[in-house]
C-alpha cells in the first residue's frame, strides 16, 4: 500500500500544499487541475517541484464530460483529451481520471461509452498513458461503480481501467462485495474519503463534507477490505473536498490525512480476508485501563490555591518528588500531581498557558507498545531528561501541545511514584469525600481541531467516538464529542469552541490554546460526597433554583429527592441505562473547574444540564482569576 492525497484536499497555494503533503510522509499526490491552473509555473515546473519533494504524481484529474457525447461534441471531447495528454506528459504522470459524464447532452448506453473508452485507450496507448474511469455518485447515466466497471470491461483495452472512490460507492450504499471480483490490474487507483452521515444532496455532501477515513461515519474499512480482497496493493489516495479543510492549516490537515491512511491500512491488514495489503506492522490499539494521573503545572502562588482546592475536594498530599518540585495528591484511585519546577517542560507550559492540567497519564497494558503505535501513527514523541535512577515515562504530545504519558503495571513505570517520590503527609484535617477514580477528562479545543483529536485518540487507543452533541452556552454553541471505550475506563470529552464569548472559547482564548478544562471524579454516593465536601469547606457551584422545579417535573422525581439535590447544588439526568448526578466546583483561573459525578449505569455526560452549569460557571468566573473557595 502506498499513500497519496489530492491537492484539492488541503488549503493554501500550490507550493504550500506540496510542502505539507511531503512533510506528512505521503508517497504521491494527485494534481487537481484547478490547483495547477491557478499556479503560474509550467507543467514541467510543477512536475519537477513534485519530484523535488520526493513525491510521485499519482494522477491528473478530473477530465469531465467525456463519454457518450453526440457529434460534434464527441470530436471536441477527444480533442480536449489530447490537450490533457500533452499536459500529463509534461507533468510526468501517466494516469488521468475521467469522471462520469454529468452533461445533459450525454447519451446513455454502456456499449456507446465502452466504444468511446476503447478509442481513448488507443490514443492514450500511443503516448504510454492510462485512463481511469470513475463513477460520480451523481453522474447522468453512470453513477455506480458496477456500471463503470462494465464499461471498462467492454472497452477491453489495457490502457483503460476503473478508479474506485469510497465516497461515491458508500454514499449510495452500493454493495461493496461487487468490488471483490474486479481484477486487481484493472483497478488503476483507489480514492478514499469518509463523511459524516448527513441527509443531503449527494453532490453537495461530497463537495463540502468529505473528511478523512475514520473521521466520518461511512464503512471505509469494509470498503478497503473489499478492495484489498482483489489483491490490489497500490495507492490509497485521499480526495477530500471539505470547506473546513480548505481554510485550515495545510500542515495539520496533511498530517491528519496521512495518519488516517496508516490507521485504515492497519485495520485492513488485520482482516484475514484482505491480508494482501503490505505495510509496516505496528502493535494493536492500546486498551486504556484508566487515568494514571493528571499533572498540573503552576507557579508557587497558584499552586497554593490549587492545593487548597484539592484538599477541600478531599485529596491528601502523599508524596513529594526526590529531585523536583512536584507533589502527589491522592484519594481513592485518583492521583493528581502539582509541578512547580522553574525549568523543563512543565515550566515552559506554565509560561505559555498559566496554571493548567498539562499532562495526563493513561494506564495501558504495555506502555512501550502503545508508544510505538503512537509513533507509527505520526504522534510526536516527548523526551525529557530525568535524574539518575528515576523512571523515564514514555510520552507523546497531545491536545494543545500537552503531554500524554503512557504507564503500565508490568514495568517499573507502574511504580514511578515509589521510585521517584518520597512519602509525605500534611498535618491537616481533611475529610475523605469518597472520590474513587477519574470519570472523564474534558478537553476544550478550537472547533476545527475536533476531527484531528478524535482521529488521534481513536487511532492510537482502543476507543470509539460518540455522536456530536450541541452544548448551548448563553453566548453560542459548543460542539461536544466523546472518545470512550466500552468499559468506561477511558472517557475524554472534546468540546469544540467556535467563539471566544462561550465559556469554552474564553478558556482557549485566555489560555493561549486548547487544553484540559475540567476533570470529573466519580463517587458512589453523591450525597455522602456533598456532606464531606461541606465539612472540608468546599463551596460548590450554585445552581439556579429554577432548575430544580423543571428537573422534578421532567423526570417525575420524588420531591424529597429534589430538595436534597437543590440543597447540595446537584444536577440530575437519566437515560435508559441509569441515573447521573453532577456537582461542580467554581472556576479556577480562566475557566478551569472540577466536576463530581455519580454514574449508575448512565452512559452520557449530562449534556441536557450543560446550559445550566455553564450559566452558573460564567457567573462564577471572576476576572482576577482568584479561586473561589
Ligand atoms: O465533485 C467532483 O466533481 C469530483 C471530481 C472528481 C472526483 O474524483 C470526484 O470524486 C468528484
Ligand atoms: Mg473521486
Amino acid at each position: 500500500m502506498k499513500t497519496s492525497i489530492a491537492t484539492v484536499s488541503i488549503s493554501g497555494e500550490f507550493p504550500e500544499k506540496l510542502a505539507a503533503i511531503a512533510a506528512a510522509g505521503f508517497d504521491g499526490v494527485e494534481i487537481f487541475e484547478n490547483d495547477f491552473l491557478a499556479f503560474d509555473g509550467s507543467p514541467a515546473d510543477v512536475g519537477r517541484m513534485v519530484r523535488d519533494h520526493g513525491l510521485e504524481i499519482t494522477l491528473f484529474q478530473p477530465f469531465r464530460d467525456f463519454e457518450g457525447m453526440p457529434e460534434p461534441l464527441r470530436s471536441r471531447t477527444f480533442d480536449r483529451a489530447e490537450r490533457k495528454f500533452d499536459i500529463m506528459q509534461q507533468l510526468g504522470t501517466d494516469l488521468v481520471l475521467v469522471c462520469s459524464n454529468v452533461s445533459p447532452a450525454a447519451l446513455g448506453g454502456i456499449d456507446r461509452a465502452a466504444a468511446d473508452f476503447h478509442e481513448l485507450g488507443e490514443r492514450a496507448a500511443k503516448r504510454g498513458l492510462k485512463v481511469g474511469y470513475e463513477a460520480l455518485a451523481w453522474g447522468r447515466h453512470i453513477n455506480d461503480h458496477r456500471d463503470a466497471w462494465e464499461i471498462v470491461r467492454r472497452a477491453d483495452h489495457a490502457n483503460i481501467g476503473i478508479i474506485l472512490d469510497s465516497f461515491h460507492t458508500l454514499s449510495r450504499k452500493i454493495d461493496i462485495n461487487s468490488i471483490r471480483s474486479i481484477p486487481k490490474e484493472k483497478i488503476f487507483i483507489v480514492q478514499m474519503a469518509d463523511a459524516p452521515l448527513i441527509d443531503m444532496d449527494l453532490l453537495y455532501w461530497s463537495r463540502h463534507f468529505r473528511n478523512m477515513p475514520g473521521e466520518g461515519d461511512l464503512p471505509v474499512v469494509d470498503f478497503t477490505a473489499a478492495v484489498a480482497a482483489t489483491g490490489y496493493d497500490g495507492y490509497l489516495s485521499l480526495e477530500i473536498f471539505n470547506d473546513q479543510f480548505r481554510g485550515g492549516s495545510a500542515k495539520a490537515i496533511a498530517a491528519d490525512g496521512h495518519r488516517s491512511l496508516i490507521y485504515l491500512g492497519d485495520q485492513v491488514r488485520r482482516n484475514p480476508d484482505a491480508s494482501t495489503l503490505t505495510m509496516a506492522e505496528m502493535p494493536e490499539r492500546a486498551a486504556v485501563k484508566g487515568i494514571g494521573f493528571v499533572e498540573f503545572s503552576a507557579d508557587e502562588a497558584d499552586a497554593e490555591n490549587l492545593e487548597k482546592i484539592l484538599k477541600a475536594l478531599g485529596f491528601r498530599r502523599t508524596a513529594t518528588h526526590r529531585s523536583k518540585k512536584v507533589s502527589i495528591f491522592e484519594q481513592g484511585g485518583i492521583r493528581l500531581l502539582i509541578n512547580t519546577e522553574q525549568q523543563g517542560f512543565a515550566n515552559a507550559s506554565f509560561a505559555v498557558h498559566g496554571t493548567s492540567a498539562y499532562a495526563i497519564a493513561l494506564m495501558v497494558d504495555d506502555a512501550q507498545q502503545a508508544f510505538s503505535r503512537a509513533i507509527a501513527l505520526g504522534a510526536d514523541p516527548f523526551i525529557q531528561q530525568v535524574a539518575d535512577g528515576e523512571v523515564e515515562i514514555p510520552a507523546i504530545r497531545g491536545v494543545g501541545g500537552g503531554l500524554i504519558y503512557l504507564i503500565d503495571a508490568n514495568s517499573e513505570l507502574g511504580r514511578f511514584a515509589e521510585i521517584d517520590f518520597r512519602p509525605a503527609t500534611d498535618d491537616e484535617k481533611i475529610v475523605p469525600t469518597h472520590l474513587q477514580h477519574v470519570d472523564h477528562v474534558a478537553q476544550t479545543v478550537a472547533y476545527d481541531e475536533m476531527l484531528t483529536w478524535l482521529l488521534f485518540y481513536n487511532s492510537i487507543f482502543e476507543a470509539h467516538k460518540t455522536p456530536m452533541v450541541d452544548i448551548i452556552d448563553p453566548a453560542g454553541v459548543v460542539r461536544s464529542q466523546v472518545v470512550e471505550n466500552i468499559s468506561g475506563t477511558l472517557r475524554i470529552t472534546l468540546n469544540g469552541a467556535e467563539n471566544r464569548r462561550t465559556l469554552a472559547g474564553h478558556f482557549i482564548a485566555e489560555k493561549f490554546g486548547s487544553g484540559v478544562q475540567h476533570i470529573a471524579f466519580h463517587t458512589d454516593d453523591i450525597f455522602a460526597t456533598a456532606a464531606a465536601l461541606r465539612a472540608n469547606g468546599f463551596q460548590p457551584l450554585t445552581i439556579s433554583p429554577n432548575y430544580y422545579g423543571d428537573v422534578e417535573a421532567r423526570f417525575g422525581l420524588d420531591p424529597d429527592l429534589t430538595e436534597r439535590l437543590k440543597a447540595d447544588n446537584i444536577l440530575y439526568d437519566r437515560d435508559d441505562h441509569g441515573e447521573y448526578f453532577q456537582l461542580y466546583s467554581s472556576t479556577f483561573g480562566e475557566g478551569f473547574f472540577f466536576e463530581i459525578v455519580q454514574r449508575s449505569g448512565y452512559r452520557g455526560y449530562g449534556a441536557a444540564n450543560a446550559i445550566f452549569r455553564i450559566a452558573a460557571l460564567k457567573k462564577a468566573l471572576r476576572p482576577e482569576g482568584v479561586p473561589k473557595l
